[in-house]
Order: structure tokens, then C-alpha cells, then sequence
């Protein structure tokens, strides 16, 4: 018999660059999203970057290693807070899946220092986008609640600044 699928574990970033206090440039947004390339599952769509676990990595090590052949910068696995995760399953062969569907767990992750310009190496391209409008954009089903536990923790972040006067 055909022993049931095992959870695929994803860690996926979201680079925060400080708000400049709006450009008029386009590009006033603070998070990097990626745009996955347009062959394949969820082809076109917007992703946070990141990617599978390799056999015998941290979740850390993972993001780090990810980061740089994605985009080309460099993190320190210290430089990386967990902001929460989403939980569902892969895309079905019908939705353009591999294979068979399983549970899909992704842990997200935020990072506000890194080394380099962050660059679609691998993805279609990339953007700076505010917060508030990362739901707005096509992406596929997980990165949703991605986005909405990145803006309560962004916004906590905030919240804490304002009582703390800083
Ligand atoms: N970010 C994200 N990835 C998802 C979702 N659902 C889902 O099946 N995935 C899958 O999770 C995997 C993310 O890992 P990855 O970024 O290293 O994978 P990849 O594009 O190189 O694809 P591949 O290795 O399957 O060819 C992909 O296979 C992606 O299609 C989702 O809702 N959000």
C-alpha cells in the first residue's frame, strides 16, 4: 500500500525597506514581491520569495539560500523573524500541480537588513509594494494569509513605535 503523502514545508520573505515617505517614482512601496515565472503552476502570479526545504536544512538556512539565487542578496539567518504561517494544501494536477496534492505548510519570515540589490534571477520580475496592497495583487492561495499576518505584524511594529515614542 502507498504510504500517504508527507506535509511539503515552504519558506517564503518578505524584504521590508524602510518607508522613504513616498516616491513619485512608482515604486513607494516597501515589501518585495516576486512574479513567478509564466510557464508552470501559478504561472504569472505574485509570490513572496522563498521556496522547499532541501533534505537536511533549517527553515533559516533555507530562506537564506533561497534569497540569494532568487534575488542575489545576503542574509544573515539572525536577521530573519518569524511573522507567522499558512497552511493548506499543493496545487492539484487539475490546477497545474505536479503531482498528487498534499498538505503545504508555508513559515514566513521577515527581514529588514541584507546585503546586495534584490533582483529577478529566477523570477518573471520584482516590485516594491506597499503593505496594504500586496492583497490586491494575483498570487496564489496561501500567500493571502501571508499578506495579512505580515500587515498585523507591520502593524503592530508601529503601534509599538507610537507608544514608545521612538
Ligand atoms: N507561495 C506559494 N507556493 C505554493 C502555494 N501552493 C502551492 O502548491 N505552492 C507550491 O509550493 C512550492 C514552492 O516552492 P518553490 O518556489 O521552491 O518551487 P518551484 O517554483 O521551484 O516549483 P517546483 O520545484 O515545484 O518546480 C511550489 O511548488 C509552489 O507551486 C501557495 O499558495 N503559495
Amino acid at each position: 500500500m502507498e504510504s500517504p503523502p508527507t506535509p511539503l514545508l515552504v519558506v517564503a520573505g518578505a524584504l521590508v525597506r524602510p518607508d522613504d515617505g513616498g516616491r513619485d517614482d512608482g515604486r513607494s512601496g516597501t515589501v518585495l514581491m516576486q512574479q513567478r515565472d509564466f510557464i508552470g503552476v501559478h504561472g504569472g502570479l505574485w509570490e513572496f520569495p522563498g521556496g522547499k526545504l532541501e533534505p537536511g536544512e533549517s527553515p533559516e538556512g533555507a530562506l537564506v539560500r533561497e534569497l540569494e539565487e532568487e534575488l542575489g542578496v545576503i542574509v544573515a539567518p539572525g536577521d530573519l523573524e518569524a511573522v507567522g504561517f499558512a497552511s493548506g494544501r499543493t496545487a492539484t494536477v487539475e490546477e497545474g500541480g505536479k503531482g498528487p496534492s498534499r498538505p503545504l505548510v508555508i513559515l514566513l519570515y521577515i527581514c529588514t537588513r541584507w546585503q546586495g540589490e534584490p533582483r529577478a534571477i529566477e523570477a518573471a520580475d520584482v516590485a516594491w509594494v506597499a503593505p496594504g496592497a500586496i492583497s490586491g495583487l494575483r498570487m496564489p492561495p496561501l500567500d493571502y494569509p501571508l499578506a495579512e499576518a505580515l500587515e498585523r505584524h507591520l502593524g503592530a511594529v508601529e503601534n509599538n513605535m507610537q507608544k514608545s515614542g521612538t
